[in-house]
């Protein structure tokens, strides 16, 4: 590393803030490592309150040029950066899958792709943007979508770039301006976003990023007296400290959380697409907030859903991330491994019984662990109840449709859901009755950015995408003009 710069796979990074269009160190760094092999990626700059200061105060003099930017100009430079986020692809997934560790392979076919399409998307949605103007007694309402200021995003490590951009786009195009702050497990591809930003040709203090931990940078931006959204996706612990901290000048608040959701396969279903649903829940090693962790199978099809189930997982390849021929790379971190087998240990000791895995994968080094189902598990029991965040799924049986549904919710979750059944009747009865943000019939992971998107109980406070990003984004105006002549006071 000379300069700041840092090179991860032949491509250079530098590891430091990016606030007011200037790189920017700090006094300290933490150390970014791969969870691939545990190499050194860098040294990061570690932020503090200072920085996060001269963020929110770069964040508030670019705000108003930023603001009356016109909408087209707005959306033509978003796809500016859609397209240099595609010109340098190769370069995002690589690194990418250096610092997370997720497969290589979906970096570059899904969700690097993904990362383009979050700008393109927000771009143009931003276009459409409106809302009919109505008439009370002769008066005309007319709705406008104004910007709402410095915007601070805090965002997970278990899909970086995807995940931030799916806040930073609709905040631009909003006519925001945006502090983000990416986990300090990933924060690399951010600081290449920066760089793309830079050469579209954002103007200097429309986005920013501070790099640093939680607890220091990260409270200092949600405390800021002058941010006016916050918008996080992380865990229902951070969430609570973000929301008390935010409390003080009652600054709105999105939640993204997380999740222990269900996957019913009912009777009924095609029992091969109910296994595949079923074993692509071990997807980014079982990072995802949205997987389907609690497999509920009606009882009379168990025994050949778990069998298939079985020879289905064995076929997985665990390893090194880069290979195409992997399925499933490392956890994040020794830490997060630890987490995962405390949970697996606990339910074991608790009489579980794993029918695959139960433990860490040693012949690949620390930070492999082993796809792994376990049933004989209670309801009220750590392993249905806590979300696990890695490849460990839990198996229960129904006697029933209503059995089926109590179960499903009996959570204090609600990201999503998932159901396999062959009975549009019953796909429609049951979607109704589940509580979750998303319910993927017969599929999983179908997204489309129109929808809204977010989880009911603990799993989320509002809703992006769409529309419902701009109304989370933008301070709504209703100006209520009287007619030129005639009529006073209605
Ligand atoms: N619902 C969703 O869309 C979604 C998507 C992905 C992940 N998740 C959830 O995220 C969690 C995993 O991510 P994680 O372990 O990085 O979560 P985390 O809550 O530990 O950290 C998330 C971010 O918050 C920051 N942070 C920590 N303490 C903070 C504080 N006091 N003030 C401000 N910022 C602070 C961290 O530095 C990081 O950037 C899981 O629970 C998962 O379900 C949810
Ligand atoms: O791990 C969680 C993944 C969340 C996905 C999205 O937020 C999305 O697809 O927009």
């Amino acid at each position: 590393m000379t300069d700041h710069i840092t090179t991860v796979a032949g491509v250079a990074v530098d590891t430091r803030h990016w606030i007011g269009g200037a790189r920017v160190a700090s006094e300290e760094t933490f150390t970014d490592v791969s969870p691939i092999d545990g190499s050194v990626l860098g040294e990061i700059a570690r932020g503090t309150a200072t920085e996060a200061t001269a963020a929110v105060a770069a964040a508030t003099a670019a705000f108003p040029g930023w603001a009356a930017t016109p909408r087209a100009e707005r959306a033509r430079l978003l796809h500016a950066i859609a397209d240099g986020v595609e010109k340098r692809l190769e370069e995002f997934a690589i690194v990418e899958t250096s610092d997370n560790g997720a497969l290589l392979r979906s970096h570059r076919r899904g969700v690097m792709p993904r990362v383009a399409h979050n700008f393109r998307f927000f771009a143009d949605r931003l276009l459409d943007l409106g809302h009919d103007d109505f008439e009370t007694r002769g008066h005309t309402n007319h709705v406008s979508w104004d910007p709402a200021g410095p915007c601070v995003l805090i965002t997970p490590w278990n899909a970086p770039l995807m995940l931030a951009t799916w806040k930073i786009a609709p905040a631009l195009a909003a006519g925001n301006t945006v502090i983000l702050k990416p986990a300090e497990w990933t924060p690399l591809t951010a600081s290449l976003l920066a760089d793309v930003t830079a050469e579209a040709g954002l103007p200097a203090g429309v986005l920013n990023i501070v790099q640093g931990y939680g607890a220091e940078v990260g409270e200092a931006l949600v405390t800021h007296a002058d941010v006016r959204r916050i918008s996080f996706t992380g865990s229902v612990p951070t969430a609570r400290r973000i929301a008390v901290a935010a409390g003080d000048h009652l600054t709105p608040l999105s939640l993204e959380l997380g999740g222990k959701s269900p996957l019913l396969v009912f009777a009924d279903a095609d029992l091969d697409l109910a296994v595949d649903l079923a074993v692509e829940q071990y997807d980014n090693a079982g990072q995802v907030c949205l997987a389907a962790t609690r497999i509920l199978v009606e009882e009379t099809i168990a025994e050949e859903f778990t069998r298939r189930f079985t020879a289905k997982a064995a076929a997985l390849t665990q390893g090194d991330p880069r290979d195409p021929a992997t399925d499933i790379g490392p956890n994040i971190h020794p830490r997060q491994v630890e987490k995962i087998d405390g949970f697996v240990r606990r339910a074991l000791n608790a009489g579980a019984r794993a029918i695959i895995g139960g433990g860490p994968k040693t012949d690949l080094g620390g930070l492999y662990y082993r796809p792994t189902l376990l049933t004989d598990v209670a309801q009220d029991s750590e392993i249905v109840q806590e979300e696990v965040f890695g490849p460990v799924l839990t198996l229960q049986t129904f006697a029933s449709e209503d059995e089926a549904v109590a179960l499903a919710n009996d959570t204090r979750f609600g990201l999503a859901a998932t159901l396999a059944t062959g009975d549009p009747e019953r796909a429609e009865r049951v979607s109704a009755r589940l509580v979750a943000g998303t319910v993927w019939v017969n599929c999983f992971f179908v997204r489309d950015l129109r929808a809204p998107f977010g989880g009911a109980r603990q799993s989320g406070v509002g809703r992006e995408g769409g529309t419902w990003s701009f109304d989370f984004y933008c301070d709504l105006k209703n100006t209520v003009t009287a007619p030129t002549e005639g009529v006073r006071h209605g």
